[in-house]
């Protein structure tokens, strides 16, 4: 068994207001330090809400959270600021860059709130903009760059500062089909080059063949997963199977 970045335990989320509901009721799982997988569960099964926990955007009702031996929910609001700029990244369905910055200075970003020096920032970038293909674009503004350049763009912002774990919520939500495929193939070789673990929340059965690992999640509990063997073909059927299995319209996933 590999090193563990991630152990779930017993996660479960209620949201309180007029009407109370538990969008999570007790999810165990571990992430290998290696490990790239995806979740999958139709609409408002609690996806997002299990992956805003992990990234510690909604604080759990229950259960403990350990990311790389360390609980981010007992950090105080500094230190966790600092684990989050350094032990993850973020992707997300709408790229969140900002418009008023150049491609450049978008990437950097994280770096300049951590006060790398210059010369550390400058080797970084180089390193990340050769290993994505962008330097083309690199002084471009925001708005003068493609959906699936944007995302690139925030895939590079995301793993400049090498993160150990990288959490993506319908990363390819956005997206035209080629440049789906160009991300994904981006995801698997951030895994496997920097050996980044990678949490994905999507809708989408191609998306989710390119990790490892498919879990299920519906009504708020871990249903199933699944784990990809040699043929990626034969695991998205599997994938494809588990949803029909799962039930729901094809649009709820
Ligand atoms: N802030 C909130 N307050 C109250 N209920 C919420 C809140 N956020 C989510 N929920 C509810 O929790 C449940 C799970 O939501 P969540 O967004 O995690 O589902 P999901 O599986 O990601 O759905 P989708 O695939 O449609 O994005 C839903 O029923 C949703 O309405």
């Amino acid at each position: 068994m590999t090193d563990t970045i991630l152990n779930v335990q017993q996660l479960q989320k209620e949201y309180t207001g007029e009407i109370t509901y538990k969008a999570l009721k007790g999810i165990d799982f571990h992430l290998g330090e290696k490990e790239f997988v995806a979740v999958m569960g139709p609409s408002g099964s609690g996806k997002t809400t299990f992956l805003n926990c992990i990234s510690t955007i909604d604080r759990p009702s229950n259960g403990s959270i350990i990311i790389n031996s360390k609980d981010p929910y007992k950090l105080n609001d500094d230190e966790l600021a600092k684990f989050r700029r350094t032990e993850l990244g973020f992707v997300f369905q709408d790229f969140n860059l900002v418009n008023t910055l150049t491609v450049e200075e978008n990437i950097l970003l994280p770096l300049t709130l951590d006060s790398v020096t210059e010369k550390a920032m400058k080797q970084s970038l180089e390193e990340v903009v050769d290993f994505l293909g962008i330097e083309e674009i690199l002084k471009k503004r925001t708005f003068e760059i493609s959906g699936g350049q944007k995302q690139r763009v925030a895939i590079a912002r995301a793993v400049i500062h090498k993160p150990k774990l990288l959490l993506a919520d319908e990363p390819t939500g956005n997206l035209d089909s080629k440049s789906v495929n160009s991300v994904m193939t981006l995801f698997e070789s951030i895994n496997k080059t920097f050996n980044t673990a990678i949490l994905m929340v999507t809708h989408d059965a191609y998306v989710a063949s390119f990790a490892q690992r498919v879990i299920f999640i519906q009504d708020g509990i871990l249903y199933n997963e699944i784990h990809r063997g040699k043929n990626k073909q034969q695991f998205y059927q599997e994938i494809m199977d588990t949803l029909t299995f799962l039930g729901g319209g094809q649009h709820e996933f």
